[in-house]
């Protein structure tokens, strides 16, 4: 094994820490410092989760279930359980006054004079941890309303302060929005922190890929159908183009690839039980990415509605997901709102006719 290289000096400012992009957003605004330092911590929770996803079954038995559900019945892993940990407590040394978690079944409470109210998905992919698949993290801060816990979180994802996600990849990136768009930083393993590498991130408005889990096809509404069904078409079809097809079932894995070089993601409602309104959940998953989604130019809907309007009625309610590029989720939004253009969709791969603009 050789020496670890040198550290380099930062080449642009660009490659500022974490901890010096937070100081220097921050300046002199006390509202700021709290959220500077609740993300701070952040960082230091998903860098100590980086860890332990790295060791892979070094660290144990990671992706085995333990036997556990969590609030929306899925089955806990031992991952699961330890990234909420992780972060639940690197949270408690920040003004954090409330903790919503995809693994807890209510929110908690932390610190009863902060300020600040933190949702998270903890690990998300937990089905791709025992096969060394990218997995992550997804955070959203929003101002905590003092002796108001679950009203603190049950709002429209408009009023987030910040949101973002960590992907574990074969590098582990941070991608962070404040509201002044999204910026990315990688885990530097060499001193452990995250280093600015991308400012502004911009989602491409057109694309010819898309993401979704076809083995569901039969249980889509038509307007979800119609879409598909012109990616497949490809250039005989109405579109006039090929498309490509990507699902990693780790939505944070997809959503990179989506910041990175464009694209559409859904999770729509379907007719098996327990599905009418998707998997994902509106608080912990679909609000932060929606936000992140805006910020860099693209689009979240729920096939009618922008995700950022709306509010979850319980902690874990479910929505359906749509995201990425503007122009497709446009188009799709458009199938959902005028049935007319897609009413004679027939089943996948036999003639249909229709025409669609
Ligand atoms: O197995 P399915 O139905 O394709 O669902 C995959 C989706 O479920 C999720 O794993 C849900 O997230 P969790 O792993 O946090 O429960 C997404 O990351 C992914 O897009
Ligand atoms: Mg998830
Ligand atoms: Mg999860």
């Amino acid at each position: 094994m050789t020496d670890q290289q040198p550290l380099a000096r930062p080449s642009a400012p660009w490659m500022l820490s974490l901890d010096a992009w937070l100081a220097d957003w921050a300046g002199t605004d006390s509202s700021r410092a709290a959220v500077a330092r609740t993300l701070s911590q952040v960082g230091q929770a998903c860098r100590d989760i980086a860890h332990v996803v790295a060791q892979g079954p070094l660290a144990g038995a990671l992706g085995d279930a333990t036997g556990a559900a969590n609030a929306d019945g899925d089955a806990q892993t031992t991952l699961d359980v330890r990234a909420n940990d992780l972060l639940r407590d690197a949270l408690a040394q920040a003004p954090v006054a409330y903790f919503a978690s995809e693994e807890e079944e209510t929110v908690q409470t932390l610190a009863e004079d902060g300020t600040i109210a933190v949702a998270v998905d903890p690990l998300d992919g937990s089905s791709n941890i025992r096969v060394d698949v990218s997995v992550g993290t997804i955070f959203s801060l929003y101002p905590a309303k003092p002796g108001d816990p679950t009203g603190s979180l049950l709002r429209p994802g408009r009023e987030q302060l910040a949101a973002g996600y960590v992907i574990y990849g074969p590098h582990t990136a941070l991608v962070l929005t404040v509201g002044a768009g999204v910026d990315l930083f990688v885990l530097d393993p060499r001193d452990d922190t995250f280093k600015c590498v991308k400012q502004g991130l911009a989602i491409p408005p057109t694309t010819s890929e898309f993401a979704i889990n076809a083995s569901n096809y039969r249980f889509w509404a038509t307007p979800v159908r119609a879409f598909v069904d012109d990616c497949l078409e490809g250039t005989e079809g109405p579109r006039q183009k090929n498309f490509n097809m990507r699902w990693i079932a780790s939505m944070v894995a997809d959503a990179h690839r989506i910041f990175t070089r464009g694209g559409v993601f859904l999770y729509p409602a379907d007719s098996r039980p327990g599905y009418a309104k998707g998997r994902l959940r509106l608080l912990y998953e679909a609000a932060p990415i929606a936000l992140l989604t805006e910020q860099a130019g693209g689009g979240a809907t729920d096939g009618m509605e922008p995700i950022l309007d709306l509010a979850p009625d319980h902690l874990h309610a479910r929505i359906p997901l749509i995201f990425g590029s503007r122009e497709k989720i446009d188009r799709i939004a458009k199938y959902h709102a005028d049935p007319s253009l897609v009413q004679d969709v027939s089943p996948l791969f036999r003639e249909r006719g229709l025409f669609r603009k």
